[in-house]
């Protein structure tokens, strides 16, 4: 009983409780996936090890499914979530915000995703991950580097046909900021 109501509690807590869906977290190695898919698993923090084989992790909780998957320089991996693709009801894309230097090549893979035709209609929430990490940048130039000033409004917006995309600034070692992420992406989400 106690574990069903924290099962749920979880759930209603990122706005997915009665939502029936497939979410991928995608980013490069290194961005937080693995430890976010822990938070929400146990809400705990271990020491998560960098994944390495297969480049893919899943937890179900109820009717939702999380799916993590690693870009860059993972070619073998790109095959395997290429097949994800129809079943994606959304992504959730981690960047470390802490390393400046990855910021071109997690625009590249990101930019990749958005452009392609079987992702046109899914929505995107862009985690800005690490922000507890002093000198991260602000939003404002996390989004100018990620190429991302154009967004799509974190209230509830009427989109139009438009895809919904948007950025939240995180940290999921000291757990604030993408719950909200999750409760925006989650009115997109049936
Ligand atoms: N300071 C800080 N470190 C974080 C945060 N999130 C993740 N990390 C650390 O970043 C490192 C990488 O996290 P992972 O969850 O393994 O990243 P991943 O995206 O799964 O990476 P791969 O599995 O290697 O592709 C770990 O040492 C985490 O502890 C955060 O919010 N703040
Ligand atoms: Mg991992």
């Amino acid at each position: 009983m106690f574990l069903i109501d924290w099962f749920w509690g979880v759930l209603s807590f990122l706005g997915l409780y009665n939502k029936n869906a497939t979410l991928l977290f995608l980013g490069l190695d290194n961005a937080g996936k693995t430890t976010l898919l822990g938070v929400l698993k146990d809400g705990r923090l271990s020491a998560y090890r960098p994944t390495f084989h297969p480049t893919s992790e899943e937890l179900s909780m109820g009717n939702i499914k999380f799916r993590t998957f690693d870009l860059g320089g993972h070619e073998s991996a790109r095959k395997i979530w290429k097949d994800y693709y129809a079943s994606v009801d959304a992504i959730v894309y981690l960047v470390d915000s802490s390393n400046s230097d990855r910021f071109e090549e997690s625009k590249r893979e990101l930019d990749a995703l958005l452009s392609s035709d079987e992702l046109s209609n899914v929505p995107f929430l862009i985690l800005g991950n690490k922000v507890d990490i002093p000198g991260t940048p602000s939003e404002e130039k996390f989004r100018a580097a990620l190429g991302l000033q154009q967004t799509t409004g974190k209230g509830k917006v009427p989109l139009n046909g438009v895809r919904p995309i948007e950025v939240f600034m995180c940290s999921v070692v000291k757990k604030f900021g993408y719950a909200e992420g999750f409760r925006w992406i989650s009115q997109y989400i049936n």
